[in-house]
């Protein structure tokens, strides 16, 4: 089912541009409002202001120049003084999709504590399985006993799929079993999907608020600052860093090879390279290298390795796919239950190809040790400070929905959690941009070559992308969405 959402935008003076949720009174007149339960909650009446106003807002671009207009703002997430739902009134459910991710237990438990320690409300129902989970299976009461300790394990409790989004049988379920709130966590295919279930809840006139929880491993969302898990999985991504450089450095000529997730995005595979400091050669989908002749990666082992005597690569699942591609003279057409393409193994071809060439060569006697961590950084609970984010995502996607707001996702924009409307982090990708400042940090620490002739270089800064942060200087230094802040 193809999306039809309608943004919701305003203007304001100085080019102030709003871009805002949809609120379930857009769509029924006269419902009404209740006052939110917080004001009697000892922890929230101590807190001045603890109410967000309702004019609070957050722009997208924080480094501006004295004449740029103010540009694009998302509402602020946060405790609205009025709420749309009694507590009695609220049938919650919450479902997780697509591929897994440090902290998805921790997001769960958060909405359900949430709900009932903040709003009363214990109606919480789990969907198993995914989106199919809403027609194909049956849901699982969660109650905050039942969730305590589940921040402490790694996957999802409520299990997750791929494929098998019907949105007419997912809207009558949502129907039938009388939900009103619709918790949504995963990628930017369940955020896809969620847009549609949110526009066929309107459609209908039903008032349900659909709330989306931004889940990707690969930090490739858009808009926000970074997705939960990314930095559990950068952490966990060191320990087969620490493991390949102390294979490679105990041998002779030793070479150890690391792949790490990113089927479009390359930022695990570069901030655990930037981390790391033991990394010779980063490679990601965005970055195109070339194996042999002047400038390519072959000479480029053969010289690191002369100098050093070891070396670590660190390569993201969805580089040089198109390497591969010509090699085996076909492309892997072949995809997975959402439609996702699935790749070739990039680290084992590479291992070969490297392994190949030195042979043939006759050039050096190395020894090759190929780590694949892919699944294990993945599967682990969340560590502290992704805890710490995913209670925060929860409550703020808590504080919108019993707010009446609907079709939006909780996200974290310059630091500040706001709600911003599904089809901007669906509309495109978060990329490492290899114009921008961050990846020439990486080049310079690995001083790996750039694989990128003069040409591709002029070609890539004439590209219709943002401005990047080695043109306009505007970046901020401590956010992870290289797009956005640049
Ligand atoms: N365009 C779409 N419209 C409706 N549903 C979709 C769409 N794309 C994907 N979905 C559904 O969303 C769910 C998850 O999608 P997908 O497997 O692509 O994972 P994801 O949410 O992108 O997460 P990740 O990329 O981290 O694995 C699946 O059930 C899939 O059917
Ligand atoms: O869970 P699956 O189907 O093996 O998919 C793995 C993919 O999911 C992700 O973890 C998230 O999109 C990718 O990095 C990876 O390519
Ligand atoms: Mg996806």
């Amino acid at each position: 089912m193809e999306s039809n959402y309608e943004m919701k935008v305003s203007e304001g003076p100085f080019g102030y541009i709003l871009e805002d949720v949809p609120h379930v009174s857009d769509y029924i007149p006269d419902l009404p409002t209740y006052p939110n339960p917080l004001r009697s909650n000892p922890a929230y009446s101590v807190v001045k202001q603890y109410f967000v106003d309702m004019d609070d807002t957050v722009p997208q671009k924080i480094v501006v120049h004295k004449d740029t207009p103010r540009g694009v703002h998302f509402r602020r997430a946060g405790i609205r003084q009025k709420v749309y739902f009694n507590s009695d009134e609220v049938n919650a459910c919450i479902v997780t999709c697509g591929g897994l991710c440090p902290g998805l237990n921790t997001v769960i438990r958060e909405i359900v504590h949430s709900l009932d320690y903040m709003y009363g409300v214990s109606k919480v129902l789990g969907i198993d399985g995914g989106y199919r989970g809403f027609y194909a299976k049956n849901t699982v009461n969660l109650t905050p006993k039942l969730v305590n300790d589940i921040h402490k394990r790694g996957g999802t409790i409520l299990g997750t799929s791929r494929g098998g989004h019907d949105t007419m049988k997912i809207v009558d379920s949502i129907q039938d079993r009388g939900i009103n709130q619709v918790y949504i966590i995963g990628g930017d295919g369940t955020l896809r999907g969620a847009a549609v279930i949110y526009e066929e809840v309107r459609r209908r006139g039903l008032k349900v608020s659909v709330a989306g929880i931004p889940k990707t491993i690969d930090n490739d969302i858009p808009v926000i600052d970074r997705s939960f898990g990314f930095d559990t999985a950068v952490e966990e991504a060191q320990r087969a860093i620490n493991a390949a450089h102390v294979e490679a450095e105990s041998a002779e000529n030793g070479i150890g090879v690391v792949k790490l997730m990113g089927r479009y995005s390359g930022f695990i595979a570069m901030y655990a390279t930037l981390a790391s400091r033991d990394v010779d050669c980063c490679l990601i989908p965005e970055s195109p290298f070339y194996l042999q002749g002047k400038g390519g990666l072959l000479e480029f082992i053969e010289k690191r390795l002369k100098e050093n005597g070891h070396m670590v690569i660190v390569i993201a699942e969805g580089a040089g796919q198109d390497l591969l591609k010509e090699e085996t003279e076909r492309a892997n057409e072949e995809k997975d239950a959402s439609g996702n393409k699935l790749l070739q193994d990039v680290g084992l071809w590479i291992s070969q190809k490297i392994k190949d060439h030195f042979a043939r060569e006759g050039k050096m006697t190395l020894t090759l040790k190929y780590i694949d961590p892919t699944y294990m950084i993945r599967a682990i609970p969340s560590n502290a400070s992704d805890n710490v984010y995913c209670t925060l995502l929860a409550q703020s996607a808590v504080h919108g929905a019993m707010a009446g707001y609907t079709g939006f996702t909780s996200g974290l924009v310059n630091g500040r959690h706001t709600y911003i409307p599904f089809n901007r982090v669906t509309e495109g990708q978060n990329q490492v941009v290899i114009t921008d400042r961050m990846w020439a940090r990486l080049l310079s620490s690995t001083n790996q070559p750039s694989f990128m002739s003069q040409k591709q270089i002029d070609e890539s800064m004439e590209e219709d992308d943002p401005p990047t942060q080695l043109l306009d200087d505007c970046q901020d230094e401590t956010s992870i969405n290289e797009n956005e802040t640049t």
